[in-house]
């Protein structure tokens, strides 16, 4: 277990982490999630002796890191797959670890063999692709066999395969009962990956909870629908008792509504619906209703709420690819 309890970090003015508590458990993937900036680097340093708290303890399985004997048996941590000796080879730059940690030779084939580096275990880590460095690095975190293995954002950088390929190897290392602790932005990611959260914003706890609680706390259900008889429809909903929000596009909405109601309804009085789909918010929607008032950098797209791309006086503008791709200090 990793156990934090009023963990608090400042530098000079700036508090990074602020009076967090929380505990890590073992037998499942649990995300730590929060905006840029929101403190989650400086809380895995803190819990790898990297960084010294200015308040607040952080234990693994009951100690402090710097009293663990031979700490990588212990804990595997990925935080920055390129702080590596670029000169050296993958094996040798592993075998360096294994050798200060009193871990056998034979190991270092092992976890070369588990994260699929065996063919190029004598190439300089320095030749190496992201992806390749993020194996390595993971394979780094493996070497001791830990009970505990923590990743800074694994998934950064990665193409698909890449991507699926740490997936499974997190969720096999949680089912074989090991405390798996993973930071990510990528809301998707996550809701694929992890069993519970941590959600930070600017150093506090905004939530601690199951995946699946999280989701049904912080999100919206509502049914959608569109109809070509948009102002008949209205009437009916409004004669119904139902509070619409007419969203733009022609698209309606009612929050908590049950789409057999609305559809019976319509039918009732013969109007003709295009859509009546049941929606959820998902992680990515809930997580950043959470997080919106800690946000710490906004977008500046500075784009009436109606601009259309392609029209005359109105900016061209690309939807974000990913939430906080276009993220600057406000
Ligand atoms: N060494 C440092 N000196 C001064 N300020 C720092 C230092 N390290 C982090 N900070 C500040 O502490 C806050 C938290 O930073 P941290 O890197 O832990 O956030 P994060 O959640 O990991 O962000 P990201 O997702 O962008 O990596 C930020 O405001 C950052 O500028």
């Amino acid at each position: 277990m990793i156990e934090l309890s009023g963990l608090t970090k400042r530098y000079g003015d700036t508090v990074a982490v602020n009076n967090l508590s929380f505990t890590v458990r073992p037998g499942i993937v649990t995300g730590f999630l929060g905006p840029n900036g929101a403190g989650k680097s400086t809380t895995m340093r803190m819990m790898l002796g990297l960084d010294r708290p200015t308040a607040g303890d952080v234990l693994i399985d009951g100690q402090h890191y710097d009293r663990l004997r031979d700490p990588l048996t212990y804990i595997g941590a990925l935080l920055d797959a390129k702080a590596m000796h670029g000169g050296r080879s993958a094996f040798n730059h592993l075998l360096c670890l294994a050798q200060s940690n009193g871990i056998p030779r034979s190991r270092v084939h092992e976890v070369l063999d588990t994260v699929g580096l065996t063919s190029v275990a004598r190439k300089k880590a320095k030749g190496f692709s992201l992806g390749m460095g993020q194996r390595l690095g993971i394979a780094g975190a493996l070497l001791g066999d830990p009970r505990i293995l923590m990743f800074d954002e694994p998934v950064n950088g990665l193409d698909p395969e890449g991507i699926h390929w740490i997936r499974t190897l997190m969720k096999s290392l949680a089912s074989q009962g090991r405390t798996v602790f993973v930071s990510s932005h990528l809301m998707s990611e996550m809701a694929l990956t992890a069993d519970h959260l941590v959600v930070i914003g600017q150093g506090r706890l905004l939530a601690d909870t199951s995946m699946a609680d999280f989701i049904a706390q912080n999100s919206r259900s509502y049914v959608r629908i569109r109809t070509p008889q948009r102002e008949r429809l209205l009437d009916v909903l409004h004669g119904a008792g139902t509070v619409v929000v007419e969203t733009g596009g022609g698209v309606l909405e009612v929050d908590d509504g049950k789409p057999e109601h609305i559809g019976e309804l319509a039918a009732r009085h013969q109007i003709v619906l295009h859509e009546l789909s049941p929606q959820r918010a998902s992680l990515e929607e809930a997580f950043m209703q959470l997080t919106a008032e800690s946000v710490q950098y906004h977008a500046h797209t500075d784009v009436p709420m109606d601009a259309s791309p392609g029209v005359p006086g109105t900016p061209d503008v690309q939807p974000l690819q990913q939430w906080g791709d276009d993220w600057t200090r406000s």
